[in-house]
């Protein structure tokens, strides 16, 4: 579904030589699978997540979504990214928010608040459609924009970090959430995080990066069994042996 080969990007600096961020990233990533993106502070963690996303392109190397290159691919509404911050718009109800993520897709009114009122009763929000931001939780409105990038059906869905302001238990509810979502709808899912625990519990491969410029360092399948928990002896033992890895 996502097929990167040798991908390099380098960002110029002001009043400083270019900084090669990304060198010869390889990765595939095959329908319906997790993958987990580890590494340092700075590694270009987000940056490979971008490009896969459109948002930026690579000097030299090709990214391929279901075997089209991105320079020409077109069905970005099948992507779906949700980034560290939630972007919810503060003068827009939670309804509002979900569906304005279909406003482009030239649906009828109707229809949109359909698929918007579906997208949050899936992910538990059905009694807050009428809530402004300010007035969700934190973990409320991570589901939110959660319903919002899912409100378009994706077939692929990027994430940088989307849970890493939550606490413990809210993080471990939205990762079984996610999982159901992603499992049900066969979606292919690529997210970016610093949390080794959170790579296991959602992830069938993961890829470290090493820093200056980012490489992968390394590839683990995760092959455990599924739903898996932090406290689990085998999820626990996998979270330790890498966690000197990264
Ligand atoms: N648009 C840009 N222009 C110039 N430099 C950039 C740009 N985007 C990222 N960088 C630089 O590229 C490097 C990698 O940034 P990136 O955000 O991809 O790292 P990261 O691994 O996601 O970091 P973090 O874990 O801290 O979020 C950093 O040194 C950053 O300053």
């Amino acid at each position: 579904m996502i097929s990167l080969r040798g991908v390099n990007k380098t960002f110029a600096r002001r009043g400083g030589a270019p900084l090669q961020v990304l060198r010869d990233i390889d990765l595939d990533v095959r329908q319906g699978e997790v993958l987990a993106i580890l590494g340092a502070s700075g590694c270009g963690k987000s940056t490979l997540l971008n490009l896969i996303a459109g948002l930026a392109h690579p000097d030299s190397g090709s990214i391929r979504i279901a075997g089209q290159d991105t320079a020409a691919f077109t069905d970005w509404r099948s992507v779906g990214y949700l980034f560290q911050d939630d972007r919810l718009l503060p003068w827009r109800t939670t309804l509002e928010n979900v569906s304005f993520g279909l406003e482009a897709a030239r649906l009828p009114r109707a229809e949109r608040l359909a698929r918007a009122h579906r997208a949050l009763e899936s992910v538990g929000l059905k009694d807050f459609t009428e809530a402004y931001p300010h007035e969700l939780s934190g973990g409320m409105r991570a589901r939110a924009a959660l319903a919002r990038s899912l409100v378009n059906q994706p077939r692929i869905l990027l994430l940088d970090e989307p849970f890493s302001k939550l606490d413990p238990a809210m993080r471990a509810q939205m990762h079984a959430e996610l999982l159901a979502v992603q499992a049900e709808q066969g979606i292919t899912v690529v997210f970016v995080t610093h949390d080794v625990e959170e790579a296991v519990v959602l992830a069938d491969q993961l890829v470290i990066l090493q820093p200056r410029p980012g490489r992968v360092r390394e590839r683990v399948a995760l092959d455990l069994p599924r739903p898996r928990l932090p406290e689990q002896a085998e999820v626990a033992e996998r979270v330790r042996q890498l966690r000197v890895r990264v």
